[in-house]
């Protein structure tokens, strides 16, 4: 089944041109050189990197219609369909599209599923809108407050909602099996038939790209690796052959020495790292305890005419030098006892130049390869993952998984098949090579994030440099594609020069990371690239999966050139390579704390390592070609301005979270204030009810309902002489009353004790009014009435109550039982019954002044308000046409029962004692008061 692709009208010029170009080979390379050239001409610097909504608002025709003019050319190369052999996976034939020679990369998307553990359960900021559609929403986007409660700073110029498209969303419930077969068997089929094949899983830390690769624990998990390696070994299976050369270098081949460790897959026997080191042991029986978890059945149809053999190599980047994960590890110098540190000491490798004998392209630029790197011969799917759980224990060993699950490494599989057939001698010229990059990214979260330190911070820096540089890479070929298809789809009369065209594009800047350089033949050369974008939708780091997202959507619109097969050039096997003018840089020392977790009856346990990782040895680059100073110098300025904007956006958060810290404060401030203004506004609240209650408390004891009057109780009496006049029982009435046997009726009825009344200190107006009464040598009657006339709240209150003046005495009393409560301002206040608790006595107390009511004041103040009104003359009057005796009967009907003053008057009444009793009758309601005369 052949692709679909967009086929666009040829130009009539571009028809002529490429029909010139008769074997299919020359076109083929045609097509490749023009891909280097465009990955290579340096004209301009690379582009500044665009924003998502940018990239994805674009499509990418411009590299598709390039894509599809070149694989409209008559002389272009298309790769035979299934014509090559049909896939079969058990029972089902599973079609695989071909691509035509020049092709997009491949961008896969995977949802990774919600595991839990990424905090409390969230909405996930990712929808899908199709197969190949993702809208991508800031999760605080409506939020102030960050999506994790944390105050967000937003200085991102990550769009709040984007929508991205892939080759195809992968939804998170997609099963192993099934995410292998779209995305990387296709690649496995290429492998068998002769060609390049590079993918590789890009997304932040905890999306998911370890599990991809190689699987997760449980039954159908196995992941990429593990399937491409049974696929291969099913496809092959009792077609493997015994060959005398392997491959070398990118695409080359050499003779096999027998005794070299390439030959075979000595190592796991071969193993003696662990012997003496209980520690190392444990951590490789808990690799190579593991069960083989599951076994993919999918066979692929291959030619039976040839034979293959399979190799594998495992290296690691780590801090921006590239390590062989499948040596033996040289244990130089192991602690004799477990609290020494183990030391181990590993070797870098360098990247080297392919010789031009085996450069596809005399024109282009020349690949590099990994020099040293151990390719190891496989001949059955388990002894490939046994190797490869070897180089995944080294990587732990050396620790960049030592101390955290994350992988800080970007850890690189490559799988070369060497293919003879079988009518053909076995000589170099008969073998042809391809290979199968697998790549298992380090995180791309930036270090920010990590709170990365010290040799942590060093580490993301690298792992941020290499993606950053792998961005660029991408960047700088996409653009320079577009470059080059505006030139293709110009009219010829406003077309440039090829030359012109090729001095217009920018040098794509694959030297500039070690992770680069060694996929830069895949970019340039011939192969299919697959980028597979794991994301985790419930994880807090949007901004880092909106760069992932970028970086996706700049690589859909890359092509690369479709891939060929090819006949290797042949060398003598030179393991080490080139030996001669090499030197050494130094070495970095590593402590890595290695911990094995106990299983069943094993404990866990740490142990220190110290690694030694020595730097490559550095060939003389005279058959390099040199960098290029400015880019190199530009380079560096982007580096600086990396670290530049990393420390500003520190600063940022350092000034945003100090700013929220004054806010919190001053308000802190604001509401302790509040508090303080009701706390005292609550005090005043108390203290006056306390007060009333004093006031209440006093005003029964003086009416005799609970216990005795203060002056009974022993107090000593008032300042004032007068006050000593009690309304009261007879019985307190002080002894100089005694003597007044004189017919003066003396009603000094109240006298405010200054000190004692709430009133005391404030203004007084005494008012003494003689009542003069017929027949008695001193027919007056003294009222003496002392009342607050300093605007006291009391007169208001008072004055509000309008006085009945209809009513009788008796209705009088009644009314002041039931009179509102008086209130008194907090400063002129007396001390509260708490106060006088706390501090000792009140001074009034300590006096013993009588206590004097608001009531009785008020009492005598309407008494005297209404005497005022009555002239004495009236009164007299009044007194001497009174019935005493007449008057009895009535007064006795009418006197309210219950009273303070009825209750005298029937006492006296009682007594017998009738002239002492009289009664001040009111002019205008004609009744009487009754006072008690002495
Ligand atoms: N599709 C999936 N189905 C089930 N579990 C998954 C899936 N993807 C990831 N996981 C689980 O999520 C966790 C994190 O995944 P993984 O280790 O692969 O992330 P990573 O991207 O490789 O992280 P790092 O870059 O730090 O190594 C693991 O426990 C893994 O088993």
């Amino acid at each position: 089944m052949t692709r679909n692709t967009l086929r666009l009208p040829i130009h009539p010029s571009h028809k002529a041109m490429t029909s010139r170009a008769k074997p299919k080979a020359m076109a083929t390379r045609a097509s490749a050189r023009t891909t280097r050239a465009m990955a290579q001409i340096e004209t301009s610097l690379p582009a500044p990197t665009r924003s998502a909504r940018a990239v994805t608002a674009k499509s990418s025709d411009s590299s598709r219609a390039m894509s599809a003019k070149m694989s409209a050319q008559p002389g272009g190369k298309r790769a035979p369909a299934l014509a090559k052999g049909g896939i079969s996976r058990v029972a089902t034939e599973i079609a695989i599209p071909i691509d035509a020679d020049r092709e997009p990369i491949k961008a896969f998307l995977r949802i990774r599923p919600d595991m839990g553990g990424d905090g409390p359960k969230k909405a996930p900021y990712l929808e899908s809108l199709s197969d190949t559609a993702v809208r991508m929403m800031d999760p605080s986007r409506d939020d102030p407050r960050g999506y994790s409660g944390i105050p967000r700073f937003r200085p991102s110029a990550a769009p709040l909602s984007s929508v991205y498209t892939f080759t195809h969303v992968f939804p998170p419930a997609t099963q192993q099996p099934d995410f292998f077969a779209k995305t990387t068997l296709p690649l496995v089929r290429g492998l068998l038939d002769g060609e390049d094949g590079l993918l590789f899983a890009y997304g932040v830390t905890n999306s998911g790209k370890t599990y991809t690769m190689q699987g997760g624990s449980q039954q159908s998990s196995a992941g990429i690796l593990p399937r491409t390696i049974d696929v291969l070994f099913n496809s092959t299976e009792g077609l493997q052959g015994s060959s005398k050369y392997r491959p070398a270098r990118l695409n080359g081949i050499e003779l096999n020495d027998s005794s070299s460790i390439f030959s075979r897959a000595p190592s796991l026997d071969n193993f003696t790292l662990p012997a003496q080191q209980p520690i190392l042991g444990d951590v490789l029986a808990e690799h190579f305890g593991l069960s083989e978890v599951d076994h993919d059945p999918t066979t692929l149809k291959v030619d039976r005419n040839y034979e293959y053999s399979i190799w594998l190599s495992y290296a690691e980047v780590y801090n921006e030098k590239i390590y062989d994960l499948l040596t033996n590890v040289e244990d130089a110098g192991a602690g004799t006892s477990r609290t020494q540190p183990i030391l181990l000491t590993r070797k870098a490798l360098s990247m080297k130049p392919t010789p031009p004998s085996e450069n596809l392209d005399a024109d282009g630029p020349i690949g590099k390869y990994i020099s040293g790197l151990t390719h190891v011969r496989v001949d059955s799917a388990k002894e490939a993952k046994r190797l490869v759980k070897l180089g995944q224990l080294h990587r732990r060993v050396f620790g960049t998984l030592a101390n955290s699950q994350s992988s800080r490494s970007h850890g690189i599989v490559t799988v070369k098949l060497l293919r003879k057939h079988r009518g053909e001698k076995d000589e170099p010229s008969s073998y042809m090579t391809s290979r199968l990059t697998l790549i298992d990214l380090a995180g791309s979260e930036r270090s920010k994030n990590t709170q990365a330190s010290g040799e942590r911070l060093k580490e993301a820096g690298n792992i941020n440099k290499s993606l950053m540089v792998l961005g660029q890479c991408i960047e700088v070929m996409r653009a320079n594609q577009k470059r080059v298809a505006q030139s293709l789809g110009a009219s010829e009369s406003q077309r440039s020069d090829t030359r012109d065209v090729k001095k217009s594009l920018a040098i794509v800047p694959f030297r500039h990371s070690k992770l680069t350089e060694i996929l830069m033949d895949y970019f340039t050369g011939e192969g299919r690239v697959t980028v597979i974008i794991n994301i985790n939708p419930y994880d807090t780091g949007f901004d880092e999966n909106s760069n992932v997202m970028k970086f996706a959507a700049l690589t859909r619109e890359v092509s690369t050139a479709a891939p060929t097969r090819r006949v290797p050039a042949t060398g003598r096997a030179k393991a080490g390579g080139k030996m001669g003018n090499l030197q050494s840089i130094g070495s970095h020392h590593r402590k890595v704390l290695l911990s094995t977790y106990g299983r069943g009856d094993r404990q866990s346990s740490e142990t220190q390592l110290d690694v030694v990782e020595e730097d490559e040895d550095v060939e003389d680059e005279s058959e390099e070609e040199p960098l290029n100073g400015l880019v190199e110098a530009l380079f560096d300025e982007i580096e600086r301005l990396r670290l530049q904007l990393f420390d500003s956006e520190m600063r940022s958060a350092v000034i945003e979270a100090e700013t929220r810290e004054e806010v919190m404060r001053e308000m802190e401030e604001r509401i302790s204030e509040i508090e303080k203004r009701f706390a005292r506004r609550l005090m005043n609240e108390v203290e006056l009810n306390e007060m009333r209650m004093d006031a209440k408390i006093d005003m029964l004891h003086r009416s005799g309902v609970i216990g005795k009057t203060p002056s009974k109780a022993g107090l000593p009496s008032g300042k004032s002489g007068e006050s000593d006049a009690r309304v009261s029982d007879s019985e307190e009435l002080p002894e100089e009353n005694d003597s007044s046997e004189d017919d003066h009726v003396d009603l000094t009825a109240v006298r405010r004790s200054q000190a004692a009344s709430p009133l005391a200190g404030r203004g007084k107006a005494t008012k003494d009014i003689r009542i003069a009464v017929p027949g008695h040598s001193a027919p007056h009657t003294k009222l003496t009435e002392t009342i607050d006339r300093t605007g006291s709240p009391l007169d208001a209150l008072e004055e509000e109550e309008e006085f009945d003046e209809t009513e009788d005495e008796g209705s009088v009393a009644e009314t002041e039982s039931d009179e509102p409560d008086e209130w008194f301002p907090a400063s002129s206040r007396p001390r509260s019954t708490t106060a006088a608790l706390q501090n000792g006595p009140l001074p009034h107390l300590q006096q013993a002044p009588p206590p004097v009511f608001e009531r009785d004041v008020k009492a005598e103040r309407t008494q005297a308000r209404r005497r005022n009104k009555t002239s004495v003359s009236e009164l007299a009057q009044d007194l001497g046409g009174l019935n005493l005796a007449g008057e009895k009967t009535r007064q006795q009907a009418a006197r309210p029962t219950g009273t303070r003053q009825s209750r005298r008057v029937s006492e006296a009444e009682e007594d017998g004692d009738e002239d002492s009793i009289i009664v001040v009758q009111n002019s205008k309601s004609g009744e009487g008061q009754k006072k008690k005369k002495r």
